[in-house]
């Protein structure tokens, strides 16, 4: 256990600990301060800004962010989604003011509806990458953050929804069971890459993500709760409002001590994916290309249109 902890954690210049290493750690240096490209490109707004796909409120005498997705019709992760999510989550990053990030939908019934499947049809493999790559981006930031972050999940979460959810420390969800999360991908005729796979080995285990992951299980409430997939359900008008209150216990540990932790955890995955980040975005975008799979997603597209109509 000794030696995890030496090698995750890196002391930088200021004598704080950084413990996340290698690219990660540039990303995202909360105590080591470093700054990146990205963040100088970033203005120093401290107590809330508002851009067009995402809200975010830092309150600076708890130290809590609130960041709300606000994009209509539900708040799926397009390539500028996914731009702006990482900015905001940097700038929080950075900001010694800020400890923890709630994560949160401002639409009715939906927390995400997973990427975005028109960024995935119809695009040409250039198209195709740099989005893939702005996907690695959030789940890297996310899962990779120093940050105390939980998902307060007031409506569905499929797929790419149910990932951001599991990238966080803790979830909360709205005690409904008409919310469905999880990741879906095979019914789309899809296959989640490997660290979708582990984010959810690391979560509830790996006989529970071999069967969510093969049949493309869509869990109820009660029954991501009953996996493990959620750590608590609460009234749908509460769910921000606990994970707020929840933080005070997440704050009460050492930022140290936690964030060591949470990359002992984490960087294997984390690591995986930074020595092979090329690789998986040439491997989806020769996937998603294929005659076949673009066919997948045009009938998913039209069978969600027909259920409505
Ligand atoms: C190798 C690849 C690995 C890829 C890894 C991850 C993949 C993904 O994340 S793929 C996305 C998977 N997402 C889903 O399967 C969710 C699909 N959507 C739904 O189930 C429902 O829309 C939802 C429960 C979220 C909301 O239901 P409703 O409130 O009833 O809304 P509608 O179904 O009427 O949808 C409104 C509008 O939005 C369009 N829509 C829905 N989801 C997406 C999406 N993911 N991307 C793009 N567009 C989406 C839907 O078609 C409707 O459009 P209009 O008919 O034009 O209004």
């Amino acid at each position: 256990m000794a030696a995890v902890l030496r090698q995750s954690a890196k002391y930088s210049l200021s004598g704080r600990l950084t413990p996340f290493a290698g690219p990660v750690t540039a990303l995202h240096s909360r105590n080591g301060r470093g700054r990146t490209a990205l963040s100088c490109l970033v203005s120093n707004q401290r107590n809330s800004s508002s851009a067009s796909k995402i809200k975010v409120d830092l309150d600076s005498n708890t130290g809590i962010a609130v960041m709300t997705l606000q994009s209509p019709p539900v708040n799926s992760l397009s390539l500028d989604f996914l731009t702006e999510f990482a900015i905001s989550l940097e700038k929080l990053e950075m900001d010694r003011g800020c400890r923890g990030l709630v994560l949160t939908s401002a639409l009715p019934k939906i927390f995400s509806a997973g990427l975005d499947i028109m960024e995935m049809y119809g695009k040409s493999p250039e198209r195709c990458g740099e989005f893939w790559k702005a996907v690695q981006e959030m789940w890297l930031k996310l899962y990779g953050s120093n940050m105390v972050t939980i998902a307060a999940i007031n409506g569905s979460s499929p797929a790419g929804g149910c990932l951001m959810a599991l990238s966080c420390d803790y979830r909360i969800m709205a005690d409904n069971p008409r919310y469905g999360i999880g990741l879906n991908e095979t019914q789309l005729g899809i296959v989640a890459p490997f660290w979708f796979k582990d984010t959810l080995v690391n979560t509830v285990g790996s006989r529970t993500t071999e069967l969510a992951l093969q049949l493309g299980l869509l869990y109820s409430a009660p029954e991501a709760l009953k996996i493990g997939l959620v750590d608590q359900l609460v009234p749908e008008d509460k769910v921000v409002s606990t994970a707020t209150e929840t933080m005070a216990k997440w704050f009460a540990i050492p930022d140290h001590a936690r964030q060591i932790t949470k990359s002992m955890m984490r960087k294997p995955t984390i690591d995986k994916l930074l020595s092979s980040r090329e690789s998986d975005i040439n491997n989806f975008v020769s996937f998603i290309t294929k005659d076949s799979i673009q066919k997948s997603l045009r009938m998913y597209m039209e069978s969600l249109k027909k259920r409505k109509a």
